[in-house]
């Protein structure tokens, strides 16, 4: 009860800060509105008694008033309504705002990569949309209370025998409460099978799947996997809804219990002359009155009581973000790079994973290099480049820029004089000028810069025919060309370029959409951005490729294998080793020969 109290003490502060005319207008409407429905039952009691008795002035009045007050009931609900909608539209973007900054509000991504964690976002999507209805359901509820309390006294004043029907009544809501509590463990317990869920939806959906899922003939296949797990969370769900239900349907026979003797209890006092025709009338509207409050109020406290579950979890998140930042190492960045980077017995595991990726690292980057990383899939390659970016942090090990442990190093700063194009490089679909200049924000705007990038990149030919800097890339906003999976690589190499004094470049695949020729523009881009980083701020530039041709001119050339790095020197030394290097190589080059 605390916390639902709190999250209604919460989220009315909320409402309160973002727009207090439509929470107090919404709640002034609501509590007449709420008065009104006892009003209207008070005006038919009395009436009947006016007909009764033949007194037709006294039945007309009570005739209009029943009248007014049933107006007032149903409009000043309506009215209502447009206020509290447009408050919980207000708190739904808020809230949403809020949650987009907890979860990218870590300086790093160990935790997004938590599948526990990618659960906890699941749901709390769906709690945002709970706490958007617990301003509405609150003030609902709040108006529900003062028509409970309104009708108690009516009821009392007639025979205090009469309290045991409101009484009752709250014999469905504690157990409603308790109910709504199963559904909340059985909703938490299914968060991995609803993510699972919307997972394949999306992916079924998503119009890159689109030519897979015709090839393969898998649709079929997906929608029997995702039938397996609907059938899951379903079975689950409806074990829980059933003890709902039943605790519900307890309450419910007690209050109808109770509802029968009230109305039993007014005909004897009748019959006894204690009261009147129009009293029994009475009676029976406010039990049906109090029936029907009982019943929203209980739906109503199940959306507070989710929402407040809700809440927990949005603070708790927000507790968690904040007690990370505030551990956030501050410590400035280094400007430039004077001997070099370092890994010191570098270990790392992913977050939940159970077993280690990388396995005692040990590298000397120096500055001004250029290094190849070569190695099977899976050996650690992209992972040590995110090590190196600062996206994650060593579970073990040191990494030292010229002697500065980046442990200390705030993250963030260290990112922003880092330049990168992943593997699995995000197709920004803005204008050409937004989607390169991004890479670079202090130069989003400027022509040069992005102009400059593109040429870079060798992507200036691909600008004029799609029409300049200011053509839109992609359908997500407009009409522009939907470009080949290379033509993005382009671009996203682009947007790596415009940092241009990068302390450490790092290319992961950077040409494996690209046709031969780009791809030795693409070196050669590389090479030349190389020899500037290297000359301007003693950069280390690392490239990532499968294709050994293009990593012979590399000053260290890295292989690693399983986590760890099984060689390293320049392509002479590492041929002239004879080890794994040497027999890839020499395998590729026959390849290419026959
Ligand atoms: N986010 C993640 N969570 C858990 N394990 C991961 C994650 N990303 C990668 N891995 C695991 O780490 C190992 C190394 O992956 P990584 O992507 O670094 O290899 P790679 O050498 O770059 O491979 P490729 O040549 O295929 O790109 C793999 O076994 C992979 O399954």
């Amino acid at each position: 009860m605390r916390q639902t109290l709190f999250s209604l003490r919460y989220l009315f502060a909320l409402g309160w800060r973002l727009d207090r005319r439509r929470l107090l207008a919404g709640a002034g409407m609501l509590l007449l509105a709420a008065l009104a429905t006892p009003a209207v039952a008070v005006s038919l009691g009395r009436l009947v008694d006016g007909v009764a008795a033949g007194h037709s002035a006294a039945a007309v009045r009570w005739a209009v008033l029943a009248a007014v007050a049933l107006g007032v009931e149903l409009t000043l609900d309506n009215f209502a309504h447009i206020y509290y909608f447009e408050l919980s539209e207000i708190t739904d973007e808020h809230l949403n705002r809020d949650l987009i900054r907890l979860v990218n509000g870590t300086s790093r991504l160990d935790r997004r990569d938590d599948p526990a964690f990618a659960d906890r976002i699941d749901l709390l999507r769906q709690d945002v949309l709970q706490m958007r209805m617990t301003v509405q359901s609150g003030l609902q509820l709040g108006a529900i209370a003062a028509q409970v309390l309104f009708t108690t006294v009516l009821l009392i004043t007639l025979s205090p025998v009469l309290l045991i029907l409101p009484l009752v009544a709250l014999a469905p809501v504690f157990l409603g409460r308790r109910a709504e509590q199963f559904m909340q463990v059985a909703r938490e317990r299914q968060s991995p099978t609803t993510r699972s869920i919307r997972h394949l939806r999306l992916l079924t959906t998503n119009p890159a799947s689109h030519k897979e899922i015709q090839i393969s003939g898998s649709a079929g296949h997906f929608v029997a996997r995702q039938d397996g797990l609907l059938n899951t969370y379903n079975s689950a769900m409806r074990r829980a809804q059933a003890r709902h239900a039943s605790l519900v349907a307890v309450g419910q026979v007690l209050f109808a219990l109770a509802y029968v003797g009230s109305v039993l209890w007014v005909y004897g006092m009748a019959r006894r002359g204690e009261a009147s025709i129009g009293d029994v009338v009475l009676v029976v509207s406010l039990a049906t009155q109090v029936g029907a409050q009982m019943a929203s109020g209980l739906d109503l406290l199940g959306v507070v009581h989710r929402s407040a579950a809700g809440l927990r979890r949005f603070l708790a998140l927000r507790d968690e973000t904040e007690a990370a930042a505030a551990t956030v190492p501050d410590a400035p960045a280094p400007m430039t790079v004077g001997g070099g980077l370092r890994l010191e017995s570098i270990g790392f595991t992913y977050p939940g994973a159970a077993a280690e990726t990388l396995h005692d690292i040990d590298l000397e980057l120096p500055a001004g290099h250029s290094v190849a990383l070569v190695g099977e899939n899976g050996a650690g390659k992209s992972t040590l480049i995110a090590l190196l970016l600062g996206l994650y942090a060593p579970t073990r090990g040191r990494l030292l820029v010229d002697g500065i442990d980046l442990s200390g190093v705030s993250p963030q700063q260290w990112r922003t004089g880092v330049a990168a194009l992943f593997q699995d490089f995000a197709k920004v679909e803005l204008s050409l000028q937004h989607s390169v200049g991004i890479g670079h924000l202090p130069e989003v705007e400027s022509r040069e810069a992005v102009l400059g990038a593109v040429g870079r990149a060798g992507a200036g030919p691909l600008a004029d025919r799609i029409g300049g800097p200011d053509a839109l890339l992609g359908r997500a906003y407009g009409d522009g060309p939907d470009l080949s999976g290379g033509q993005w690589q382009r671009i996203g190499f682009a947007r790596t370029l415009m940092r241009r004094r990068p302390l450490l470049l790092a290319l992961d695949e950077p040409a494996s959409a690209l046709d031969a020729m780009a791809e030795q523009r693409l070196v050669d881009a590389y090479q030349a951005m190389a020899k500037e980083v290297a000359v301007a701020v003693g950069g280390v530039t690392l490239f990532v490729t499968h294709r050994l041709s293009t990593v012979r001119l590399a000053d260290l050339i890295v292989v690693l294998e399983g986590g760890r790095i099984v060689e390293r020197g320049t392509h002479g030394e590492l041929m002239t080793l004879g080890g794994q290097y040497a027999q890839l190589y020499a395998g590729q080059a026959r390849a290419y020969a026959d």
